[in-house]
């Protein structure tokens, strides 16, 4: 099982790990523990094997408090999910707005070419106004507040003023549809919304008032006080409130304010601070909600030990404001770093004007995810002609699996001392974790700090050090854990999502290998989505890093298992779609089945190779294999508001009556070859 390694290949490494604030940190703990941690692994089994790691951490990274813990760990409201540094008091907001000078907090672009910068200082005077106006309007600690805002600087306004208030945020981006916004909403029951009213995506001028009206109304019965109306994006325009029901503007909203200073309710550690969504392509998604000080701690590990931000750093995270990665942008605020919010497309009007404002901003740290790079690729674009990128040390991919062929592609059309590397954590944890280890291309380098990562085979046994793939799953608690599902009474959900299939073990959902000689992971799948061909467990990422060897003339593809209520056993459906001026041929079907047979093995080769016309996405750009894996095995599927092109879905159906779809062909290509 040693196909997905081909590589083995060290294509960065640090520069100097002893100066790394990593590095610092280990000594900082072998001093005041006097212990004699050697290196990264060393530190790392330290951080899984002794809780005292998460106090080392806190103090490390100065987090901000009143009110010192008594104990780091205790058991929790349920087993499986500690209660961590109880009797600590501490507020998130304060700890993102340590800094007030006037350093640059938050770049906002538009795909418009708008720029504007909000120093640390403006930041909190912003957050301050906003605190005061939800304040005089009743919201209290445990209250929700959502939004449906672009990436920009009300969005982490709002957030912060609502969780220095002890409220708990939530948003999405304008772009889902009035369904999936409901499904979320309607379960958390929001007092306040905060909407977009005319945005701009891809040129396109958009008038949300329709759908922010359809929400408003129904989000009345169940607790709506005020929707918060925002001006236009494109103009700036006051919106008008006619139409929406308990609508203000935004300028009126603040308005009624009353200056009051900003301060900082002092809460729980594990209070809730953000609910996020599971995906929830065909059902209602489960709202998992994460408390401040596991989103803070463990936050920080990352941006201040993993890529050692500081004030002179700049991270531009892609992301739209409903997934993780936002939250996870504006988590680095609180060490003092710039962050770029970006609303738009990074097609608008050109890759190449996205590219330039990445190296004009000084951009430290780019985040972005395979789908882009490989655009970049496919339209022959060479950064460095571009631009010079001369302040990018750290291009971080996530939100789906580079491939082996990518990393050395990014590595190459960038620069050999820029750090690619992929991360991997998403909504169920809000993390991106990632250790800083050598990068060996294809892989994620290795486990993160304090998560006790192992891998399980289908009875529970570790089989990571075997090179066999298997179930992702975490057997020590983190403090970043959910603390719960929103409205999930006695927490059956939750317990059902992640620790039923191992009783006690957290379970990812990530189908992952270790390579045995680099000691990297690949992740190959999500489980749920496993290829299962002859009872042989194989994951879709293993293909797909092989379809990179065509992305001249493909443009994407998606690969399922499918198994009919009258099929005896599952069998791999690899689905093409062609670039345009590109046509799908058998000649390029048998190319493809040899690439698979001879970098992978005979089992991976699928069944069918079949082209199509649509891959469907969600709207945080993740290809939807369960869904079409659902499809075409039978089931019918009702999109939820998170399918970004539902209509993609449809294509499939016919997939289950697969033989009459070979039959037609069969016949379409005999009457062509007649003509
Ligand atoms: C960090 C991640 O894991 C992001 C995602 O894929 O949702």
């Amino acid at each position: 099982m040693d196909a997905q390694f081909t590589h083995n290949k060290v294509i960065w490494r640090p520069r100097d790990p002893s100066r790394s604030r990593m590095d610092c940190f280990r000594r900082v703990i072998n001093r005041t523990r006097g212990l004699q941690l050697k290196d990264f692994h060393d530190l790392h089994k330290y951080s899984v094997d002794d809780y005292r790691f998460w106090e080392d951490l806190w103090a490390y990274t100065g987090i901000v408090y009143t009110v010192p813990p008594t104990k780091i760990i205790t058991e929790g409201r349920i087993r499986e999910v500690p209660e961590w540094f109880s009797g600590a008091r501490l507020n998130y907001a304060e700890n993102m707005l340590r800094s007030d000078g006037d350093s640059i907090a938050c770049t906002c672009v538009r795909e418009t070419g708008q720029i504007v910068h909000y120093t640390f200082r403006q930041l909190k005077s912003l957050v301050r106004e906003m605190a005061a106006a939800l304040r005089v309007n009743g919201l209290q600690a445990g209250d929700r507040v959502a939004a449906v805002v672009t990436n920009s600087v009300t969005a982490v306004v709002v957030a912060f003023a609502t969780a220095s208030i002890g409220g708990i945020f939530s948003s999405t981006a304008p772009d889902m549809g009035v369904q999936g916004i409901l499904d979320r909403y309607k379960q958390i029951q929001p007092k306040f919304v905060f909407a977009e009213t005319e945005i701009v995506y891809a040129g396109k001028t958009i008038d949300v008032i329709p759908k922010v009206t359809q929400v408003a109304k129904e989000l009345l019965s169940v607790g709506l006080q005020n929707i918060i109306l925002l001006p236009s994006t494109k103009t700036g325009k006051e919106p008008s409130t006619a139409y929406v029901p308990r609508s203000i503007s935004l300028s009126a909203f603040l308005a009624s304010g009353d200056g009051r200073p900003l301060t900082f309710e002092q809460l729980p550690f594990s209070h809730p601070l953000y609910i996020l969504y599971s995906s929830g392509t065909s059902g209602p998604p489960k709202c998992i909600v994460h408390s401040a000080g596991g989103i803070l701690l463990n936050g920080l590990k990352d941006c201040s030990l993993v890529y050692s931000m500081t004030s002179d750093d700049t991270y531009f995270q892609y992301t739209t404001t409903g997934w993780m990665m936002w939250n996870s942008l504006v988590n680095t605020l609180g060490c003092g770093t710039r962050i770029v919010l970006y609303d738009g497309s990074p097609f608008q009007p050109d890759v190449e004007t996205f590219l330039k404002l990445v190296s004009d901003q000084g951009v430290t740290i780019f985040g972005t995810g395979p789908r882009f790079l490989s655009e970049v690729k496919g339209q022959g674009i060479e950064p460095l002609k571009l631009a010079p990128f001369d302040s990018l040390r750290c291009i971080l991919s996530t939100g789906a699996i580079l491939t082996a062929p990518m990393f050395e592609w990014t590595q190459q059309a960038w620069a050999p001392d820029v750090w690619v590397l992929s991360v991997s954590g998403g909504t169920d944890i809000c993390q991106a974790c990632v250790p800083m280890l050598p990068v060996h291309a294809g892989e994620i380098q290795g486990k993160s700090l304090g998560m006790k990562v192992e891998i399980f085979d289908p009875d529970g046994k570790n089989i990571e050090d075997t090179g066999e793939p298997g179930e992702l799953v975490c057997t020590r608690p983190h403090p970043s854990l959910p603390i719960c599902f929103w409205g999930d009474k006695g927490d059956k959900k939750l317990r059902a999502s992640y620790f039923d299939t191992y009783p006690g073990v957290w379970r990812q959902g990530d189908f992952i290998v270790k390579n045995p000689k680099t000691q990297g992971f690949v992740i190959l799948g999500r489980s749920d989505g496993v290829l299962n061909p002859s009872g042989v467990r194989l994951g879709s990422g293993e293909i797909y890093s092989v379809m990179e060897w065509f992305s001249d003339v493909l443009d994407d593809t998606l690969c399922v298992g499918q198994r009919r209520p009258e099929d005896k056993d599952e069998r791999i459906l690899l689905f093409v779609k062609m670039r345009p001026g590109h046509t799908f041929s058998e000649d390029l079907a048998e190319k493809i089945r040899v690439a698979i047979r001879q970098s992978l093995s005979a089992r991976h080769v699928p069944a069918y190779i079949l082209p199509i016309e649509d891959i469907p996405y969600t709207v945080n750009n993740k290809k939807i294999e369960i869904a079409v894996k659902q499809i075409v095995s039978g089931s019918n599927i009702k999109p939820s508001g998170t399918v970004a092109n539902p209509q993609a879905l449809q294509l499939y159906y016919k997939f289950r009556y697969l033989e009459k779809v070979l039959e037609e062909h069969k016949k379409d290509s005999k009457t062509k070859a007649k003509l």
